[in-house]
């Protein structure tokens, strides 16, 4: 299955991944406040880093070990944030 629109898949199906860039800081972090309350809605969450104007997600399901249906769901919703 590929990787949903703009997200890359990390040593063959261990994780998702996708960087974001925004005006600066503040849009960046206001992007990540509405990926917040949606991974809290879903009871999944993203592991990211920030840098400034920066986001680098990266989506895999611990408990699976790799990448579910969970993560192409939450992909296609941060797209569409
Ligand atoms: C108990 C709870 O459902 C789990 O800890 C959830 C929470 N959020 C999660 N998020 C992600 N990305 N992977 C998980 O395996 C996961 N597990």
């Amino acid at each position: 299955m590929s990787a949903p629109d703009g997200w890359e898949e990390e040593d063959g199906g261990k994780a998702l991944v996708r960087s974001f860039k925004f005006k600066d800081f503040s849009e960046a972090f206001g992007f990540l406040t509405r990926v917040a309350l949606h991974a809290e809605k879903v009871d999944h969450h993203p592991e990211f880093t920030s840098v400034w104007n920066r986001v680098d997600f990266r989506l895999t399901s611990h408990d699976a070990g790799g990448v579910t249906e969970r993560d192409r769901k939450l992909a296609e919703a941060i797209n569409a944030l």
